[in-house]
């Protein structure tokens, strides 16, 4: 304990504080229940039943992306500084939440399309497409795409700065180009990355950590797509073949969007091992 802070209490042999001047912490104080329990506020009138799923579900992915770019930012800067097996440790925490969050489309699947369409109306010109923490997800892996932000409206100045921010820093891919570069390769061209990426690949025992990295970074890239084909069918499942509420041409649009690879190179790679 530090001078100052008062004892009030003793928990397991050792002296406990109740938190700052003495205001005893409780479950809902230090989670901001009451905060969170209060931001469902349904579009509905009369309330469509269905809506606080949608609602929660889709706040429930917010929290998730938080923390997922909490994650892929430490993972690069690890590989910036050379913390190798730290950035394969936070970016496997991340595959776990991304499995996740594809599993989740199994809850909001349980609405019908005709319990959708009680509030769906509503929603109009929002959609997941205006999701910044999406995007600034996508940019951070190495797909950025300046024109999804022109294309935003609506946003914030404090959302549009963290997307210019998005695009300007270095992407995992750039960090992990830096890690090659550190284990002694050229990475001045495709080739070149390709060809360092076979040699990490045919020396294992000796590039074991940077092969970890790669197969680490291939995983984030794959499961990203599992998302986009779940997301895709749930949506053909909902709407149909209906435009989407953000003014898309909806599924077709999605579809449009499952080649995303963020890697590229890692998976040309597989051909020629
Ligand atoms: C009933 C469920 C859902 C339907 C029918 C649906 C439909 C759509 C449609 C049609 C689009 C294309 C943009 C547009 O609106 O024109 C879209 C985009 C998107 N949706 Fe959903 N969505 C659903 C649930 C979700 C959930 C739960 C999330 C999780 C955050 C989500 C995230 C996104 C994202 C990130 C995009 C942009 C994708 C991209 O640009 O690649 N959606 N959605
Ligand atoms: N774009 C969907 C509506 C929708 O799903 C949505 C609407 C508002 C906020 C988030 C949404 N989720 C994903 O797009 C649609 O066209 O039905």
């Amino acid at each position: 304990m530090t001078s100052g802070e008062e004892v009030v209490g003793r928990w397991g042999g050792v002296d406990v504080n109740f938190g700052e001047e003495g205001g005893r912490l409780t479950y809902g104080s230090y989670l901001r229940l009451t905060e969170l329990l209060d931001q469902q506020r349904l579009e509905s009138d009369p309330p469509a039943h269905d809506e606080l799923l949608f609602i929660t579900i889709h706040q429930v992915y917010e929290l998730w992306f938080k923390q997922v770019l909490h994650e892929l930012t430490a993972s690069r800067n690890a590989m910036l500084n050379d913390e190798l097996w730290l950035a394969q440790h936070l970016l496997r925490r991340v595959h776990t939440i991304e499995r996740t969050l594809t599993q989740q489309v199994d809850i909001l699947e349980t609405m019908t399309p005709q319990d959708f369409g009680e509030f769906r109306h509503r929603l109009s010109p929002a959609s997941g497409f205006q999701s910044v923490q999406f995007r600034e997800i996508e940019f951070l892996s190495a797909a950025k795409d300046p024109s999804f932000v022109r294309r935003f409206r609506g946003l914030t100045e404090a959302e549009t700065a963290r997307l210019d921010q998005r695009l300007t820093e270095p992407t995992l891919w750039d960090s992990f180009l830096v890690v090659l570069q550190k284990a002694g390769f050229e990475t001045d061209s495709d080739d070149s990355i390709s060809d360092a990426l076979r040699k990490v690949a045919g020396d294992r025992a000796h590039y074991g950590a940077v092969w970890e990295l790669a197969e680490a970074l291939l995983q984030h890239d794959e499961l990203a797509a599992a998302w986009r084909a779940r997301h895709v069918v749930m949506v053909e499942r909902m709407i149909g073949t209906k435009p989407g509420t953000g003014g898309s041409s909806g599924a077709n649009y999605l579809r449009s969007r499952l080649d995303l690879r963020y890697y590229p190179l890692l998976w040309d790679l597989r051909s020629s091992l």
